[in-house]
């Protein structure tokens, strides 16, 4: 079956995917795997399969933001992805885990609008504990920090002039806000799939991100191909 929306058969795709915003983020984890061949580029959407220790992974770029996201993660469980796992960046909420951590999401606060257009309210986005062992134990074999807890999802990038709710979920104990994690993990919980997530933290949330957002430093590109590394890592654990 041909996908839509991706380009792609479903008959190329392995049930394992890692997905991340950028295309050439797509790029650098399949030039990790074995044996890659780029199945398609449509759209925001660029994607390659391979191996790594003799395990096919699909790999695909969402883009940015849950809705666009959210298309992906349906098309990829359309075409037979059983477990998801996402790798991208995020702000930090505390000086605990600085620019340059990674954070293995528990949990996401829906802080989007795309989920409450699918489930109500009090639906929880949720990770799966098996892909979130297996990250976190592939996280903690690399160089550096790694934490794991709840991450906050939010449309917003650059600030208008409504208030950011970050405040109060760094209170409330959240380690990291992005833009997807949430869509990820109501989807795969609706269609009875498996997902994790984790991210690579490129600076402090409430900073200004208009003047400061950078996250093509040495730091976070170091902890970007620690993530990449974990995330491969944790597909071939999950798979045996
Ligand atoms: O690095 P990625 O995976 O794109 O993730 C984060 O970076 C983008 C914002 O620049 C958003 O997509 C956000 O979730
Ligand atoms: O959504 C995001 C992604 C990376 N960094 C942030 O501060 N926010």
């Amino acid at each position: 079956m041909k996908l839509s929306i991706l380009q792609v058969n479903s008959e190329d795709l392995s049930p394992y995917a890692i997905v991340c915003g950028d295309p050439f983020r797509a790029e650098a984890i399949a030039r990790k795997l074995d044996h890659v061949r780029e199945l398609a580029f449509s759209r925001e959407y660029r994607t390659f399969i391979g191996e790594a220790s003799g395990v096919p992974i699909t790999v695909v770029s969402h883009g940015v933001g849950s809705p666009g996201a959210a298309v992906c993660f349906e098309e990829l469980i359309k075409g037979g992805v059983k477990t998801l796992i996402r790798v991208g960046t995020a702000g930090s909420y505390s000086a605990d885990v600085p620019p340059g951590s990674l954070v293995v999401s528990t949990a996401a606060v829906r802080e989007e609008g795309l989920t409450r257009q699918l489930v109500p309210l009090g639906y929880p986005a949720v990770a799966d504990s098996d892909v979130v062992r297996a990250l976190f134990e592939a996280a903690s074999e690399t160089e550096g920090l790694v934490k794991k807890g709840i991450t906050v999802t939010l449309d917003a990038f650059f600030q208008g002039v409504e208030d950011f709710p970050h405040d109060k979920y760094k209170r409330a104990g959240a380690l990291a806000v992005e833009m997807e994690i949430a869509a990820l993990y109501v989807i795969a919980s609706l269609r009875g799939v498996r997902a994790g997530a984790i991210v690579a933290l490129d600076g402090y949330a409430d900073a200004d991100l208009r003047e400061v957002y950078d996250p093509h430093t040495d730091v976070v590109s170091g902890a970007v191909e620690r993530e990449i590394e974990a995330a491969i890592r944790a597909v071939v654990k999950l798979s045996n």
